[in-house]
């Protein structure tokens, strides 16, 4: 069966999603048609379209414009002999170049909550060194982002080694059907930055994303500056330059402040040197997980009361020696407390919570397999949100991270 999907989108952010069911073998002919048939549609709305051929969904072909302006101008798709020239621009064959150059996210469009010079888009960048980056406002608009087409992965925060795990994208994996396909380790450096020529004694606040804020704690609380929340570190930049703002400071990347013309006044503003935080590259397809290097599952539970269930339901994996690498508790947002019959005193009312775990096994290996089935006959609701290879390159290009950790055993 041969879908054909197109999808027009703006520059500021989606327009319209189509998808037809063209049916067995009528991938060329058939596509041009239904392509030619959407064109009006796109055209009229100002927008940009892409035509995407989907035989297996890692076969996508874009279209540009200009292509959809001439396969128009050939008049009625089905004339005879109109179609040859268009079947040479159908796709070709992988090479094993394209294969090499997909790795590295070439054609890819990548979505991250912020700015340009952003964290999130170093961690967009270091999984995919040659994709397109796409900023969006919101996580939530990430995660709707590759949900409608617009683009085919996002990366986001997860957690942090000084400020902990972030939160709403939990719960924002639970409210979404996106998988985890990956996760980048990205060393993060705050820098102190401010308009050319204003020293630190002049600053009286400091604007940055409330994670980069907290993750500077004492360091601004010894600068006795006041802190200001902005949507994300780059904006924060990016504020202090275009309202020429003397009396602020932005915590951001050192990029950040190349993009937007500010001097770095202090490096490493973090409460500890070795900042990392993790994120999670999200898409629409699961990957197929192998046994070929390190791999993570990631699953999210929950599970009836009773005695040691936590305890039963975290045993599945250490009998099968499957290392944890995380565990995180969030309360049942729509259900949060659960009316348990008390031993003497009537009825008690618990926090009732959703486990997300993360362990060190690919669902290639029959032990994962095996320790997810027992799982289900505990759990009274499980899903993988995704099983993916663990980031196991250098964070920091020094190895400063494992040089300390060596010497502090
Ligand atoms: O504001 C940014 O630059 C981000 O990429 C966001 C974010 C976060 O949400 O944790 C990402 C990495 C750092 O931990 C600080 C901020």
């Amino acid at each position: 069966m041969m879908l054909l999907r197109a999808v027009g989108s703006s520059i500021g952010g989606l327009c319209g999603l189509e998808r037809w069911d063209l049916g067995g073998g009528g991938r060329s002919l058939n596509a041009v048609c239904a392509l030619s048939w959407k064109w009006d549609a796109a055209r009229n709305g100002g927008e940009k379209a892409f035509l995407k051929l989907v035989g297996d969904e890692s076969s996508m072909v874009p279209i540009s414009a200009a292509e959809l302006d001439r396969v128009a101008m050939n008049g009625d798709p089905l004339e005879p002999g109109k179609w040859s020239r268009e079947l040479n621009s159908l796709p070709k064959p992988l090479s094993a170049i394209d294969l090499v150059s997909s790795s590295q996210g070439s054609n890819v469009r990548v979505a991250y909550q912020g700015g340009p010079g952003a964290f999130s888009e170093a961690a967009a960048l270091k999984a995919y060194p040659l994709c397109e980056t796409v900023p969006c406002e919101q996580f939530e608009v990430a995660f709707k982002a590759v949900e409608l087409w617009v683009v085919e992965k996002a990366v986001l925060p997860i957690e942090n080694s000084l400020g902990g795990s972030i939160h709403r994208n939990y719960d924002l994996l639970l409210c979404h059907r996106l998988h985890i396909v990956g996760e980048v380790q990205l060393a993060v450096n705050h820098c102190l930055m401010a308009l050319p020529g204003v020293r630190k004694e002049e600053i009286k606040r400091v604007l940055s994303h409330p994670n980069a804020l907290a993750q500077c704690e004492f360091t601004l609380a010894e600068l006795g500056v006041i802190r200001q929340n902005v949507d994300d570190t780059a904006g924060a930049a990016q504020t202090i330059a275009s309202n020429n703002l003397r009396d602020a400071g932005a915590i951001a990347s050192a990029r950040a402040a190349e993009i937007y013309g500010l001097n770095i006044i202090g490096e490493n503003m973090q409460d500890f040197a070795n900042n990392v935080t993790r994120f999670l590259i999200l898409a629409r397809e699961p990957i197929i997980p192998g046994t070929d290097r390190p791999y993570k599952t990631s699953v999210v539970f929950t599970l009836d009361e009773g005695p040691g269930v936590l305890f039963k339901a975290l045993a599945v994996f250490s009998l099968r020696d499957i290392s944890l690498s995380k565990i995180e508790s969030r309360p049942q947002r729509q259900r949060p407390l659960r009316v348990v019959d008390g031993l003497n005193n009537g009825t008690a009312k618990y926090f009732d919570y959703l486990f997300y775990v993360d362990f060190e096994a690919s669902m290639a290996e029959p032990r994962a397999q095996n320790a997810l089935s027992h799982l289900q006959e505990l759990a009274t609701f499980l899903r993988v949100l995704g099983s993916y290879p663990r980031d196991i390159s250098e964070c920091y290009p020094e190895d400063k991270f494992s040089n300390q950790s060596q010497n502090s055993s």
